[in-house]
Order: C-alpha cells, then structure tokens, then sequence
C-alpha cells in the first residue's frame, strides 16, 4: 500500500470549508476519493501523532463535522490477504468467540461460523456446558470449549476457585488468537460477567484485539474501564446498546442531529477505542474522524446479523493489523486497522444480506445470509448482477426502440 501520496487532505479540507457538506453529499466518486486520502495517508497536520486532546480546529472540524462514505470495496480488497500455497493453517486467522449460554447458542454459532466463512482457518466458541453441545451440532468446523458456568450452577463457596480454573483454561488459549468477539449470546448472569470481565483483561494484557457485542456490551457499559484507553477494542453496539453506552458514559440521550459528533465525543471519552454504531448507515470512528458505510444491504432485520458483523469484523481487522504490519507503514501513519476491520465487516455483511433477500425475499434469515459470505462471490455476483441489468435494460430499450419503429401487428 502507498502511504506518500502527495496531497495533505488537511489543507484541502480547509480550503474547501465554506463548501462542506452539500458537495460531499453530492459526489460520491469525490467522497471516495478523499476517503482514500484521509485512511490511507498519514495525517499531514499533525504528523499523525494528534491525541484526541490535541487536536487542532481544522482537525476538530474533521472529527465533529462530516462524516465520510468509505471506500469499503477498496479496503476490503487492499487487507484480504491472498490465497497462497505456501501459507498453514491459522495464518488467515484464528479467531474466538466469547458467547453462548442456556437462552442463546444462534448468535455465538453465526458469529463463529462467519468468521470461517470470510476467511479464517480456525474458530473456537468458549461458551457454558448446556450450551456446548447444541453449538457442536450445528458445525463440526468449530472448536467448542465448555467451560463457562453461570450462577445456578456454581455454589457460593466455589466461586473463587471455579472462576480461577476457567481463567486458566482460557489463558492455555489466548496466545494463540488474533482476535476475540466478547458478548455474542453470552447472557447477563452475574458470575458469568465477573468471569468473563477477568477473560478481557487478560486478553488486553496479551495485546489481543477483542471485538465487544450484544452482552458484553451490557457487561463494558457497566464497566467501562475494561476498554478504557484500549486501541484493540472494537466496539458494535445496535440501537439499543448505544443508547445504554451514550447515557452511561456521556451522561445524556442520544443526539440525530449531531451523530458523528457524539459518536467522536463518546469514543474519546472512553479512550482509544474504535466504535461502529450499528443502524442504517454503520457509523464507524475511532474518536478522529467518522466514516460510514451505507451500501444498502437488505430490509428484513431477523435477529442475528449483528452476529455475523461481528465474525467478520474480528477477521477482516487481523487482516488489517497484519497488513499494516507487513507493508511497514511509517511510524506516523494515522491508518487504524480496527476501523478498516470495521468498514470491510460492515460492507461484506451488506452485500451478503442484499443476495441473501434477493433470493429468499421475506423469509430470508440470518443462515440464508452466512450461505453469502464468500466474499469474492459477493463482489462478483454483484458486479455480473450490475452488469446483467445494464444489459437487459440496453436490451428492454432496444426493444422499445424497435416497437416504435416498427409496431408489432403490422
Ligand atoms: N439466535 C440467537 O441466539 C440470537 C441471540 N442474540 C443475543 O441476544 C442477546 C440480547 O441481544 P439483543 O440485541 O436482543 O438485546 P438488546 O440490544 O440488549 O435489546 C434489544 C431489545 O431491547 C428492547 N427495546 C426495544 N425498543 C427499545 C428502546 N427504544 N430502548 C431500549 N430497548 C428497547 C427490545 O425488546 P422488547 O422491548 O421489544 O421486548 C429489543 O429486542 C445477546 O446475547 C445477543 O447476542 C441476538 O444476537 C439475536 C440472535
Ligand atoms: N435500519 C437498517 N437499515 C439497513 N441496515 C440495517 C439497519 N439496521 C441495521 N442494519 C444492518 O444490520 C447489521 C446488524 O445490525 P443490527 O442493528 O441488526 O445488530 P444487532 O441488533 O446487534 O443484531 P443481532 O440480532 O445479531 O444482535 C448492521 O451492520 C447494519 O448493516
Ligand atoms: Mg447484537
């Protein structure tokens, strides 16, 4: 990847200020453009090293102002490694899942299954014992480990030591993954929570990047200091699990009008970490600038699509961090991988769920869209389907053309 392009995105921001807004709604190849510039070029004005206290007024204007369309085809192909023979297993990823208990074993089995889905080699789901065998049905491509406990099953006296060995047992593990996805399904009992908040702050001792959704959301927001300041946490609550993250943190109601501001606001007020407000449009910032993705995907919402981000987003992010890693970018790069994880997740689950409805229409549910994956299938099958209704637009046209020349009956 080429990080010395030559124009500062900065200085031509402010150049252009007085036109913000309408112009950048208006084009979407400029947007696409400056997206470019701005993720993949290091930060001119301050050399990148800007802290979310030291930004400067333009910068600030970068962060609260505009949000900007990513170029997510783009990032997606720029991060995706390629196929290659020389590569063994596990270097497209090893990925875990942190979920899974007596009401839920849908949401850790879809994030788990879409992680291999998009690329990765191996997925493990660590979830409680009732729900470990119905997870192992559904795929014997995941590694199931039963070893979470919730309260009704552990006596007082035990908890100290039951909680212990489950540490243990997970820390065996850790090393190993380049990435974790805490809360898909995990529930909100007590003892689990406690567990599973020693589980992150260990992964964060590692140096693990770890994506937090559904319940472990409940279990940040109640305890923001297990993401505080971590750069290598993901953060992708839906609707109601930022509204839940805005009142505890930030002290009010979620703002419409002033979304990418508070979404600024809220990211830096935690610290480091990246947050993708799930919606509409997927809002992404990492607390310097915001980036959406809006490609329209599909209208039916069954419950577990978020699942499926989050699979995805934990891979497409080791994808990113390796990429970066091993194109050696310069020290002041203001490229974060979580973000582009964020964005590549955010498109591959849009276009899957757009494929998805198109085939199954009303009945189309969260398995249907997992079928969908494969993302070089999606991008293809989407291209021949541009291509296919240009052509039979061309041809319905030609035809019209042809019926006014020479009406049919005579
Ligand atoms: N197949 C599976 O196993 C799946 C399992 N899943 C797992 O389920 C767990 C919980 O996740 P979640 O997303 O359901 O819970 P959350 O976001 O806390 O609450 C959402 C609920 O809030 C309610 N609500 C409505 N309006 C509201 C408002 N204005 N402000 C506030 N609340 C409002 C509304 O409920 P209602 O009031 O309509 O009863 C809505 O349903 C989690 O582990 C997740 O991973 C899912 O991944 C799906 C697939
Ligand atoms: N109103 C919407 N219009 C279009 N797409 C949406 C809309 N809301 C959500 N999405 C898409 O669905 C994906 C999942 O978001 P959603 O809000 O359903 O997550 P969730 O509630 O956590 O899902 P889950 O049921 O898996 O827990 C988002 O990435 C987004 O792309
Ligand atoms: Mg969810």
């Amino acid at each position: 990847m080429s990080l010395s392009m030559g124009a500062c995105p900065h200085a031509w921001q402010q150049h252009h200020l007085h036109h913000r807004g309408r112009m950048w709604a208006a084009s979407p190849a400029f947007r696409r453009q400056l997206f470019l510039l701005r993720s993949l070029a290091p930060t001119c004005a301050d050399g990148g090293r800007a802290s979310s206290s030291s930004l400067r007024p333009h910068l600030m204007y970068a962060a609260a102002g505009p949000v900007y369309e990513a170029d997510a085809e783009a990032v997606v192909r720029r991060i995706t490694p390629p196929l290659d023979r020389a590569r063994h297993k596990g270097q497209a990823g090893k990925i875990a899942i942190i979920g899974g208990c007596r009401e839920y074993t849908g949401a850790p089995y879809f994030a788990a299954i879409s992680a291999l889905r998009v690329g990765a080699d191996l997925s493990h789901v660590f979830c409680t014992k009732d729900a470990a065998t119905v997870i192992k049905s559904y795929s014997p491509e995941l590694i199931v480990h039963p070893i979470l406990e919730e309260s009704y099953s552990v006596r007082d006296d035990e908890r100290e030591s039951v909680s212990s060995s489950i540490l243990a047992e997970v820390i065996k593990w850790m090393e190993r993954f380049d990435c974790i996805v805490v809360g898909p399904g995990l529930g909100r009992d007590s003892f689990l929570m406690d567990c599973v908040g020693n589980i992150m702050r260990h992964a964060r001792q590692a140096n693990i990047p770890t994506v937090v959704d559904g319940d472990g959301l409940f279990l940040i927001t109640n305890n923001i200091g297990l993401v505080e300041d971590n750069s290598l946490a993901i953060l992708t609550p839906n609707v109601y699990e930022y509204k839940r993250l805005v009142q505890k943190v930030l002290n009010c109601e979620v703002n419409e009008e002033n979304a990418s501001e508070q979404l600024t606001a809220l990211c830096q007020k935690i610290g480091g970490v990246t947050i993708m407000r799930k919606g509409k449009a997927d809002l992404i910032s990492d607390g310097k600038k915001v980036t959406q993705v809006s490609t329209f995907g599909s209208p039916r919402r069954c419950g577990g699509q978020g699942d499926i981000l989050s699979g995805s987003v934990a891979v497409f992010s080791s994808w990113a961090r390796h990429f970066l890693l091993s194109n050696e970018q310069p020290k002041e790069t203001s490229v974060n991988p979580m973000v582009l994880g964020c964005i590549a997740g955010s498109l591959l689950l849009r276009k899957a769920a757009a494929l998805a409805f198109e085939k199954n229409k009303r009945s189309t549910v969260t398995t249907d869209i997992i079928e969908f994956l494969g993302q070089r299938f999606v991008v293809s099958a989407l291209d021949f389907h541009l291509v296919w209704q240009s052509f039979y637009l061309k041809i319905s046209f030609l035809c019209c053309s042809l019926e006014d020349i020479c009406p049919a009956g005579r």
